[in-house]
């Protein structure tokens, strides 16, 4: 939707151009192509209407890209790209060969930072900004935008600490909308909310760590924001500028959301904001009702979450026990060993967090959970390949992480019946850390095994020949491992599938079980280096079993956004795809078998 001022930026040196009143227009008409754009695409939408004025004087003052705008998570950086010449092609944001819903260096030399895990911006524009000096470049200026949200998470004030004093020239644009999802959290949310009423701007704790400070502004002004950007802009110190936005700001059914005034939707009807789709029973959504009944069975269990109440499904535990769920803040670190704590002092706390934010708190899992042998249950919601939210969203390490934690014992629940019981089972674990992980989306069809057999649950055997192949599933792969071993049934190859539960450590019932089939594939929705199969593959060589293990999973590689579907059928992880590559293996040591499923059954 081509409008007449907003298809003249083709480039943010164009809103030079433009006089104050040209600006307003041009801020309502970005809200409107947001709305209509992102209602279509799914997208951080309530973020983004939140800083329309704010990128606007920011692209203004500063000269992108030779001034770097570094943008904290990201989310929040899609005024910043329909400004910086991408407009036309934003109705592809999030899809597969589309626009990243994040900035993304090869799409524009404007965007410099692609991860989307919160609080890093500072801590590059601290390194930005050495590289300048050392390369004689003090005439460019570094700009962090972080939210209120990122600033609660530990990194951010470790960069604060070095930028205070370090002598560097930072711009840190403060985007303070007093909301993660919820509101904000904490003793960081109580000084800016002081701060924004004027009540103790002396005893600002930003002075005190050596930054100048600018503001309360209000961040939908645009004159104001860029009269504070060229006075922060002449100093050269690091300067704050606290910018006061509104999350859905413009957009009515944004505003009147109070979970999160649409921090993050699917496909909506942009009319009434509210979305088609019916939603089927989600992995998210069985925990969060699960864990409301073990809180009743448990009187011991407490719930952490870091800033993520309800996209963890905690919301219902919350209203039930309020005072057994703790929310840290954007703070993973933190949320794990105050975990620690939590769990020494007798609760069995169940860590709630989106898989991929995991990888900041691998010490305090290993150090301070596990060397103690903590019982502590980390619940990995968003495990596996996510889509949309691109590579740094798809939570792919977790299994290969925790697998090296020593007494760690992980579990991938198939259905949501097997969520319920592993729940049950890591609660009731009291002499080590547990961890469960499921991916994003719907529980999928329940999965009955046939039998449990030394605690792994026989999903499928073949009546003929069942010992040729062993498909070892992980979690809500066990469909398509069962789909396999059907093809591959009915391609005279006999195949079993079983499902561990457990699936770290590797249970010798389990190697047992390999050392009776002729070939072994392990399928798991996580990187292949260092997995579950890897570990199967170790534990059979260990015990000298001759059977191959071959090991299907995540390429040890960075993977684009794109739907989740596509992504795991790109990666051989369907039923097709695993039973060719078992044909193809068989028929490697088997030459009269077609490697093919082509064909009609034999
Ligand atoms: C390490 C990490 N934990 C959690 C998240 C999930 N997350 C994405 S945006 C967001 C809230 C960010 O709040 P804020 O920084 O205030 O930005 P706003 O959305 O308000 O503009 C969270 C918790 C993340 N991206 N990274
Ligand atoms: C930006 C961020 O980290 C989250 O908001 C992310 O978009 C998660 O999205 P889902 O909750 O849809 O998986
Ligand atoms: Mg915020």
């Amino acid at each position: 939707m081509a409008s007449s001022l907003l298809s003249r930026i083709t480039d943010p040196h164009r809103l030079g151009e433009l006089h104050h009143d040209q600006l307003t227009a041009l801020a309502a008409e970005i809200r409107e192509f947001l709305v209509h754009s992102v209602c279509r695409t799914g997208g951080h939408l309530g973020p983004n209407l939140g800083v329309v004025e704010l990128t606007i004087a920011l692209h203004r003052v500063f000269d992108s890209p030779s001034d770097r705008i570094v943008f904290d998570i990201g989310h929040q950086s899609y005024v910043h790209k329909i400004l910086t010449g991408r407009q036309d092609s934003f109705g592809t944001l999030r899809a597969a060969d589309g626009l990243s819903g994040y900035p993304q260096r090869r799409e524009s030399p404007h965007d410099h930072v692609e991860n989307s895990h919160a609080s890093t911006a500072l801590s590059y524009a601290d390194g930005l900004e050495k590289a300048q000096r050392l390369r004689d470049e003090q005439h460019r200026r570094v700009v962090a935008v972080i939210g209120d949200g990122a600033l609660t998470g530990g990194m951010a004030w470790e960069a604060m600490n070095n930028l205070g004093r370090g002598g560097g020239r930072t711009v840190v644009v403060l985007n303070d909308n007093d909301r993660s999802y919820s509101p904000t959290v904490g003793g960081i949310a109580e000084h800016l909310a002081a701060l924004r009423d004027n009540r103790d701007p002396d005893r600002d704790l930003f002075t005190t760590m050596g930054f100048d400070y600018v503001g309360p502004v209000d961040g939908h002004d645009i004159g104001a924001v860029e009269r504070a950007c060229e006075r922060a802009a002449l100093l050269d110190r690091p300067v704050v500028v606290h910018c006061v936005t509104t999350k859905g700001r413009g957009y009515v059914p944004a505003r009147n959301d109070e979970t999160d005034h649409m921090h993050s939707i699917g496909v909506i009807d942009p009319e009434t904001g509210l979305s088609g789709k019916s939603s089927a029973p989600s992995w998210t959504g069985s925990y969060g009702q699960e864990l409301v009944e073990v809180g009743a069975e448990h009187p011991e269990v407490v719930a952490v979450t870091a800033a993520m109440l309800h996209p963890v499904g905690l919301h219902r535990f919350a209203q039930r026990y309020p005072d057994r769920v703790f929310d840290v803040g954007i703070a993973e670190q933190h949320a794990v060993t105050s975990a620690a704590g939590l769990a020494m002092g007798g609760a069995h706390p169940v860590v709630s967090l989106y898989a991929s934010f995991l990888n900041r708190a691998v010490d305090q899992v290993m150090m301070d959970v596990a060397l103690h042998r903590l019982a502590v249950t980390f619940v990995l919601d968003r495990a596996g390949i996510t889509g949309p939210d691109g590579p740094s969203h798809h939570g792919m390490w977790d299994l290969a992480l925790l697998n090296a934690v020593p007494g760690m014992r992980v579990a991938a629940p198939r259905d949501a019946t097997e969520l319920a019981a592993l729940l049950r089972e890591a609660v009731s674990t009291e002499d080590g850390p547990t961890a469960l992980r499921f991916p994003k989306g719907g529980a999928g069809a329940e999965i009955p095994a046939l039998r449990r057999m030394d605690g792994l649950d026989i999903l499928f055997r073949s009546r003929s020949r069942p010992l040729d192949v062993l498909l070892v599933s992980t979690g809500p792969l066990a469909a398509p491992a069962i789909r396999a071993a059907e093809l591959l049934s009915d391609h005279g190859v006999g195949a079993t599938v079983v499902d561990p539960r457990w699936v770290l450590p590797i249970a010798p019932s389990l190697v047992h079980l390999a050392s009776r089939h002729s070939l072994v594939l392990t399928v798991e929705d996580g990187v292949r280096t260092g997995g579950l199969g890897t570990a199967l593959a170790q534990a059979c060589t260990d015990a000298r079993i001759p059977a191959p293990v071959h090991n299907l999973g995540v390429p040890r590689e960075f993977l684009d956004h794109g739907a989740r579907s596509a992504i795991l059928a790109e990666h051989g992880l369907t039923g097709e795809a695993v039973a060719e590559t078992a044909l193809a293996l068989q028929g490697s040591s088997d030459t009269n078998r077609s490697p093919r499923l082509a064909g009609s059954p034999r």
